[in-house]
Order: C-alpha cells, then sequence, then structure tokens
C-alpha cells in the first residue's frame, strides 16, 4: 500500500470507521401521498434478506423497535390544513422518525431510514441534522420535494418536506404550527439533487430565488453520470470532509428499473447511473445517513414489486460499499 493509499483509506473511514454499526429505522408510512401499499416498502426489502445482506458486509445492524407504532398513530380526525392533507398525522410520524434517527447519529451508527413514502424525510433530516448541523444533501428524485403548504397543487406532503427543512414556508400559517417542532436546518447552498424531472412552477421559482443547485436528467444526458456527481458533491462539499445525508427517492430511476412506485415518471436514471450515485457516495466515506423511500409493493404485478424492492436493496448495499474494490 503507497503513502496515498493508506491517506485515502484514513480519509474514507473519518465516517465509516464510527458507522461499523447500521442503525435501520423502518417506517410503514404512507399519509403524506393517496396510494395504499407504501407503507409495506420497509417490510418488503426486510422480507429481501436486506439485514443479512448488510451484516453480510461485516457490518453490525441496529434496528429501531415500534414500527407498527407508525400505523396506529394516525389521528382520529385530520381534517385539511389549508390544503395539505394528512397533516397532524404527517407531523407525528415525521417527529418520531427525528427522535429514531437522531439516536442512531448520536450513537455513531449510520442512520439507513427505510420508506414509506417521502414527506417521513422531515423527520430523517432533522434527526441527522440535530446530531451533524454540517452536513449536506443529497436528494435524488425526480421530483424536487419542495413546495411549500401555498404552492402545492396535490396537498401531498410527499412533495413539501424540503421547504420545511430549509424554512420557505410562509411564516404563521395554520400549517406552520402543525409542524412547530421542526426547525430550519439545512442552508439552501448545502442542498444539491440529481435526477430531476418532473418538478412544479412553484418549485422552480423557490430553487430559482434560493439558487438551489440541480442536476436534472436533461443534465445528466449532457454531462454524465460521472461528471454530474462530481459537479454536485464539489457544490455541497468541496473537499468531501462534510457528513453526507443522502436521500434516496426510488422514483429516481426509470420506471423500467424500478416499476413500482406512486409517481412514476419517464426517462430517469438507468440501473447503473443510480448505483453510479451510490458508489460515489459510498466512496467519499463521508455518508452518515441514508433514506430510501417510495418503493410500493402494491403497485403493478409481482415481477415489479420483486425487481423494485430489488433494486432498492441493491441501491442501499451500495452506498455502504459493496460493490467498491
Ligand atoms: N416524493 C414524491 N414522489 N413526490 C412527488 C411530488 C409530486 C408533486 N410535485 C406534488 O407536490 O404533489
Ligand atoms: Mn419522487
Ligand atoms: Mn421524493
Amino acid at each position: 500500500m503507497t503513502v496515498s493509499d493508506a491517506q485515502l483509506m484514513a480519509e474514507r473511514s473519518k465516517f465509516l470507521k464510527n458507522a461499523q454499526t447500521i442503525g435501520i429505522t423502518c417506517v410503514p408510512f404512507s399519509g403524506g401521498q393517496p396510494k395504499g401499499g407504501v407503507d409495506d416498502g420497509p417490510v418488503e426489502m426486510i422480507r429481501f434478506g436486506l439485514v443479512d445482506q448488510i451484516e453480510g458486509m461485516g457490518y453490525q445492524v441496529d434496528i429501531s423497535e415500534g414500527m407498527d407504532k407508525y400505523r396506529t398513530m394516525q389521528p382520529a380526525s385530520d381534517p385539511a390544513v389549508g390544503k395539505l392533507k394528512n397533516a397532524r398525522y404527517v407531523s407525528m410520524a415525521a417527529r418520531r422518525v427525528s427522535e429514531q434517527v437522531r439516536a442512531h447519529c448520536a450513537k455513531g451508527s449510520l442512520a439507513l431510514t427505510l420508506g414509506g413514502d417521502h414527506s417521513i424525510a422531515m423527520g430523517t433530516l432533522a434527526g441527522s441534522t440535530a446530531v451533524y448541523p454540517d452536513l449536506c444533501v443529497l436528494w435524488i428524485d425526480a421530483h424536487a420535494d419542495i413546495n411549500t403548504p401555498a404552492t402545492t397543487d396535490s396537498g401531498n406532503l410527499h412533495g413539501c418536506p424540503l421547504s420545511f427543512l430549509l424554512g420557505l414556508c410562509e411564516p404563521d400559517t395554520p400549517a406552520t404550527q402543525v409542524f412547530d417542532w421542526i426547525k430550519p436546518c439545512i442552508r439552501a447552498d448545502s442542498l444539491v439533487y440529481i435526477g430531476l424531472r418532473d418538478v412544479d412552477s412553484g418549485e422552480k421559482a423557490l430553487l430559482r430565488k434560493h439558487g438551489i443547485k440541480a442536476f436534472s436528467m436533461h443534465d445528466v444526458d449532457r454531462h454524465g453520470i460521472g461528471r454530474v456527481v462530481e459537479m454536485a458533491l464539489d457544490h455541497v462539499n468541496k473537499d468531501r470532509s462534510r457528513p453526507v445525508h443522502m436521500s434516496f427517492d426510488v422514483d429516481a430511476l426509470d420506471p423500467s428499473v424500478a416499476p413500482a412506485t406512486g409517481t412514476p415518471v419517464r426517462g430517469g436514471l438507468t440501473f447503473r447511473e443510480g448505483h453510479y450515485i451510490c458508489e460515489a457516495v459510498a466512496e467519499t466515506g463521508c455518508l452518515v445517513a441514508m433514506d430510501l423511500v417510495e418503493v410500493n409493493p402494491a403497485l403493478g404485478d409481482p415481477e415489479s414489486l420483486r425487481q423494485t424492492v430489488a433494486v432498492g436493496c441493491s441501491l442501499v448495499r451500495c452506498s455502504l460499499g459493496e460493490t467498491l474494490l
């Protein structure tokens, strides 16, 4: 081993050396969007063998207890808050997620959260930033998920998590009251997107206004995934020293690769492009938290389900370094 190899390995293990344990939070939650089934995402990934696979890579696995709690915490009455649907339920669930993720991070484990719809990222990022205030965020998605309570057309909170986390919501409204436990915890220049191709007009305005860096599928076509990931990391993590939280929505992948998801959009990342992102993030050694969300086993035939669950598990393993030599 040369000196620079040794240095590189020391660098890489800066965060992963603490994370010999993967702290898994399963979130069987579908309240952020209208389609049932996404709450079965975690159990299907576990049934597929994800825990054994991670242990087989040499990690310890620590799974948060009480995954059924998410199903039973739905309030009896949850009338719309402005346009927002299930706002109280989403808020309670995300708050619980934030406590579980925070506990995993505080122990030095890498916090892996299995969704569930993407509204749970309000919790994962609130939890991870409480422990790593200087972390940066890679958001891999077809969608920008940055609608505010005012800009959302659908009222589905899985399209809104980032506006709460960045503090972009209109202040002093009933919506901000329901989510008053979320403090702005991510700066606009600490967030970068890859994979976007279905962004609402209100979201485009927010991205422009706050100068948020985004690499759309157009950019992936133009530059290639290698260059895009390098530019994305350079933007938020120039010297590869900041902790990274990667929030991966499986709909970033093309529907031919990950069909069982609630809001599929044509023209997405190929199998290899998705995995390349995960490998490049693993290579930085900076990953402290990862979300894998929006796997919906109820959508499509058994083969679509198997394919989507398998690809979700494989993205997780690659993010933990499986395919690095
Ligand atoms: N996490 C997701 N799949 N989000 C889809 C959001 C779609 C749309 N932009 C909305 O706000 O309703
Ligand atoms: Mn999406
Ligand atoms: Mn999403």
